[in-house]
């Protein structure tokens, strides 16, 4: 029997429904091997007990032809008839320590599971592996629990820490997605997926074998090289040095390559907005753009908190922004209290901390802005001390501060773009280029600019300030910013 050493990466759940027209489904089952399915469960919901078995049979020959393992679902009796690897079985199927006692030793089970506490369970009761979702919707299966979306996979992949129990995610899961998936499911402890299962992207496609070539690319260029949260990764040593000269390198991509910014501004709970919001967001994603997220007053209603949970489970974020009341009921923290859009008080016992976390937990650049600003990847944490009493006194300079953001995001990502060789091999960044350095930049144009306006003698107030303002961010030059920049590293 084969075994041990299984590969979880590209998972392919048969579903023989979804076959296009005149698709054989052997025919499909063999092509989605080449092109490079990992591990096949053949699941057969409502199929008579002799054609399951004919269909299990005649699956195991080819699998065993590409050296494939097959696992059957729910059906021990048929996984006992075949010799299959093993058996795939729900929360409501039979236990895992009755099949465990049936099956032959080493054989592979695995669980599906809906929230922590199942994993927890499965682990106990010595699963090999867990299926864990929903992490998005599906058409292919009526699913009764709730989505636990990519932001709630963390927590459940947290309760495998010190286990060697695997891990795939299922649901909703497409090549367009994929990385996204495979991005955002990881803990905070860093534990990511061993690969992800797919029906419907495999099965329902004219070309499985292409459709798997493409999944798999992906799922490998990801395993071979876990994404960071957009920064340059842990490993990359930021000092207040290298922060500067990143963001002197950064200013005048702006303007060499003026990358076209997409913002969606305002009016954040109008249905236009958020719909806009959604599918630009995706976009982004598909085609590896930054997203930056600025959840301005979320705390204020259930429905603004709910708008951007939905968000941020839809696309992956690059950067998110706000200020201590924004960001602390982003986290469910009560630390902070807001006023309308503002933030009241005196902000975060430790923001060091506070940003660090929830970078992590969100994957992806935090900016929390206030007197201080303090940006995060996860790992390191910036602190900028520049800025203007006067930018708390008009409007919108938040926003400015998400504007300077997105549009050095864009500056830092053509950048990298266009150093790419055309033939560069497929690689698991969402983004490409240094977000982190890129958020860093965003935060110092405008408190930087601030400085400098303040100072005009044709500035008398805040009225006078912002049109000053804006000429002093025109007028910004690398040596400006880089000389003025007030950085701490906090590692
Ligand atoms: N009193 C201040 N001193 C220095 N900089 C400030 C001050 N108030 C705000 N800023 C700067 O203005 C920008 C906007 O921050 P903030 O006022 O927190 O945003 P929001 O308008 O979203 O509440 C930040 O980059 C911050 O550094
Ligand atoms: C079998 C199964 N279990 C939970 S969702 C699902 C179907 C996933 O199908 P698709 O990859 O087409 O969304």
């Amino acid at each position: 029997m084969l075994r041990r050493s299984i590969d979880y990466s590209l998972y392919l759940v048969t579903g023989r429904d979804l076959l296009p027209n005149g698709k054989d489904y052997l025919e499909s089952l063999e092509e989605s091997l080449q092109g490079g399915v990992s591990l096949v469960q053949i699941r057969e919901k409502t199929t008579d007990t002799g054609e399951f078995l004919k269909i299990a049979q005649q699956s195991k020959a080819i699998c065993r032809k590409y050296n494939v393992p097959i696992l059957i679902n729910d059906r021990l009796d048929i996984a006992l008839a075949i010799g299959a690897d093993g058996v795939h079985l729900g929360q409501t199927d039979m236990p895992i320590a009755v099949a465990r006692s049936m099956l032959p030793p080493n054989s592979i089970i695995g669980m599906t599971c809906n929230t922590v506490e199942h994993v927890r369970k499965a682990v106990q009761d010595g699963a090999d592996y867990v299926g864990v979702g929903p992490v998005w919707t599906t058409q292919t299966k009526k699913v009764t629990s709730p989505i636990v979306g990519v932001r709630g996979m963390g927590e459940m992949l947290k309760a495998l820490d010190g286990t060697n129990v695997k891990a795939v995610a299922i649901a909703g899961i497409k090549f367009t997605n994929v990385l996204h998936c495979l991005h955002g499911c990881v803990s905070t402890t860093g534990r990511s997926l061993d690969g992800v299962a797919v029906v419907s992207d495999i099965v329902a496609s004219p070309d499985p074998r292409l459709a798997a070539q493409r999944l798999a690319a992906i799922v490998q260029a990801f395993k071979s090289n876990p994404s960071h949260n957009f920064s340059l990764g842990p490993t990359a040593s930021y000092t207040p040095e290298s922060v500067k000269a990143s963001v002197g390198v950064l200013l005048p991509l702006i303007r060499h390559f003026s990358p076209l910014v997409h913002q969606i501004t305002n009016n954040v709970v109008t249905n236009q907005s958020a719909n806009a919001t959604l599918a630009l967001g995706l976009n982004a994603n598909i085609n590896r753009k930054p997203i930056v997220f600025d959840p301005v007053g979320v705390g204020a209603t259930k429905y603004r908190q709910s708008s951007a949970n939905y968000l941020l489970n839809t696309w992956q974020a690059t950067v998110i922004k706000g200020n201590a009341a924004e960001l602390g009921a982003l986290a469910n923290s009560l630390e902070v209290q807001a006023k309308g859009v503002d933030s009241v008080g005196k902000g975060f016992a430790d923001p060091a901390s506070f940003v660090r976390n929830l970078a992590k937990k969100e994957r992806c650049v935090v900016v929390l802005t206030g007197m201080t600003d303090w940006v995060s990847d996860g790992t390191t944490v910036v602190k900028l001390s520049n800025g203007h009493p006067l930018l708390g006194e008009i409007t919108g300079s938040g926003c400015m501060v998400g504007s300077s953001i997105a549009i050095f995001c864009a500056a830092a990502s053509v950048a990298e773009a266009a150093k790419r060789a055309p033939d560069a091999p497929e690689d698991a960044r969402l983004v490409r280029g240094d977000m982190f350095a890129a958020a860093i930049a965003g935060v110092l144009a405008v408190t930087i600019a601030s400085e400098f306006a303040a100072v005009r003698a044709d500035v008398k107030g805040s009225g006078t300030f912002l049109p000053a303002l804006i000429d002093e961010l025109g007028g910004l030059t690398p040596d400006k910013m880089v000389s003025a920049a007030r950085v701490e590293v906090i590692h």
